[in-house]
């Protein structure tokens, strides 16, 4: 089985390649097998992909928002018109379940597009009246050239959260995947062509670190967005502040959950199976740590077993699969190693914790009951299918050990008592939080991290004030008056 693009990138409206890059090879996790070979970027690519949206940028910036608009509006529906085809290719990229990128990751791709596509035309700046008559308008204005890099968990949908804002606000945009996953970018590039984006507007260039760290610190980028690790959002923050650039920053979580024990058990329960084991666990967003008041907490415990046992792992092109294999080899081995931690520093191994036999880079799901917040694995993120269930008794305490992490992306309560849902909401240093639900994120509201989760929000109006600045015109109407 193979899935070889064209080419390893696109740039100024077409395929390119340079077989100088160092080779990429793209692995379906399924089966272990090579299905494209690529090219990391070389410094010819990088220039070509940065010149030209340094030269697109401006004429598409000058278009009204609405035309702008219609473009995204376009892609959208393209995007929706091939839904399985690039579903199949995410599913090949990253082994996630047909089940999951069918109706999740091109959709939430699309939804951006058009989200974006219909606030172009709503983009303004304001009037603002001062003393004696004279006034101040504001100008909403591009940055410019914005370079979005990807992580491997959900790339088409990466992409398209980056490029959307970016192009409705009227900048050009250089996207690097991750080079686990490279594909699906290419073909979100083919759609905007498609759509009628100049050639240069949206550009895809292949490569891991070097390439990411090239486009970083070129004096041609505005603005970079990372979606990533937080190790790699520091060095990636760092870079950009020496040309003093605009960042956005959507890095890991540790997040809790909290299940009050006059919540809603199935509920609670299904959340928390969402909020661990979708995606193979491989969500910024995970609720992993999961605080159980005492009077609920072994009925949870149970209960969360119980519907384990019904998980469908395998072939993620079955449509009945409900859990596919972990990204890579790599992943799944970071993943084992902090089961193993698990046990050896005494949390109760429930149920999982083995790795699957075969070519394939399967882990059973995963489920730690008495888990305590010093152990590694309620401190560090797995970003695998690990549920950690943590004991606790009351309100304040339950706040306090929910917020004692550096990470701060999302957070979630469950209980039926509603001025508590909304005081715990409160009281959470979390960007994204969830009052008897959880991991939903719609394209209409903010989604973003405080602490070391992240700096500036993705979706919702939020996201303009990313993609676009102020110029404000002072109007004088009176003679100018000086002291001599
Ligand atoms: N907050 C959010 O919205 C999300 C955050 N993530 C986070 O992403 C991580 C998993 O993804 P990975 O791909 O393993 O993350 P990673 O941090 O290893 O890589 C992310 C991207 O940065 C690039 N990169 C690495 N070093 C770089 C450098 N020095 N300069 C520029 N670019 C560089 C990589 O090639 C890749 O494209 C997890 O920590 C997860 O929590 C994942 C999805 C969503």
């Amino acid at each position: 089985m193979t899935y070889q693009p064209q080419a390893s990138h696109f740039v100024n409206g077409q395929y390119v390649d340079d077989a100088d890059g160092d080779k990429i090879e793209v692995i379906y996790p399924h089966t272990g097998e090579v299905i494209a070979t690529l090219h990391a970027a070389t410094p010819a690519i990088i220039d070509a992909a940065l010149d030209s949206a340094n030269a697109a940028q401006k004429a598409w910036a000058a278009l009204s928002g609405t035309e702008r608009g219609r473009v995204l509006r376009r892609a959208a529906d393209l995007m929706r018109d091939r839904n399985r085809e690039l579903s199949e290719l995410e599913t090949m990229n990253t082994g996630k379940p047909l089940s999951e990128t069918l109706i999740a990751d091109p959709a939430s791709g699309a939804d951006a597009l058009e989200y974006f596509g219909g606030l172009a035309g709503t983009l303004t700046g304001e009037h603002i009246p001062v003393a004696g008559g004279d006034f101040v308008y504001t100008r909403r204005e591009a940055l410019g050239v914005c370079v979005g890099i990807g992580a491997w968990n959900y790339p088409i949908q990466i992409a398209s959260w980056k490029a959307a804002p970016a192009l409705a606000c009227g900048n050009a945009l250089v996207f690097k995947p991750s080079e686990v996953t490279p594909l699906t970018a290419l073909k979100l590039a083919e759609i905007f062509k498609e759509a009628g984006a100049p050639d240069g507007l949206f550009n895809v260039v292949q490569g891991a670190g070097p390439v990411g760290g090239a486009l970083v610190t070129d004096p041609r980028v505005d603005k970079v967005s990372l979606t990533g690790s937080v190790p790699t959002g520091r060095k990636v923050y760092a870079a950009a502040a020496d040309g003093i650039r605009h960042v956005t920053m959507e890095l890991g979580g540790k997040s809790p959950i909290v299940v009050f024990d006059d919540a809603h058990l199935d509920n609670a329960v299904a959340a928390a199976i969402n909020g661990n084991f979708y995606s193979t666990g491989q969500i910024c967003s995970n609720g992993t740590r999961v605080f159980v008041q005492d009077g609920l907490y072994d009925k949870f415990v149970a209960r969360v077993a119980e519907r384990m046992a019904d998980a469908k792992i395998g072939d993620p092109m079955n449509e009945a699969t409900t859990i596919g294999p972990m990204v890579s080899a790599r992943q799944r081995d970071i993943v084992e190693n902090y089961i193993r931690i698990g046990q050896n520093e005494g949390a109760r191994l429930v149920k999982g914790g083995k790795v699957i036999e075969g070519n394939g880079f399967y882990i059973e799901p995963t489920l730690f009951a008495d888990v305590t917040d010093e152990m590694t694995i309620a401190r560090e993120e797995i970003f695998g299918p690990v549920m950690s269930v943590l004991r606790f008794s009351d309100e304040d305490e339950a706040i306090r050990r929910a917020n004692a992490t550096e990470f701060g992306l999302a957070a979630g309560v469950f209980t039926a008592d509603l001025t508590r849902a909304h005081r715990v909401a409160a009281a959470f240093e979390a960007g994204t939080c969830y009052i008897n639900a959880y991991n939903l994120t719609p394209v209409e509201a903010p989604f973003g991290g405080m602490k070391v989760s992240g700096v500036g929000r993705e979706n919702s109006k939020a996201a303009i004030e990313h993609y676009s600045q102020l110029k404000t015109v002072y109007v004088g109407m009176n003679d100018v008056e000086a002291p001599f």
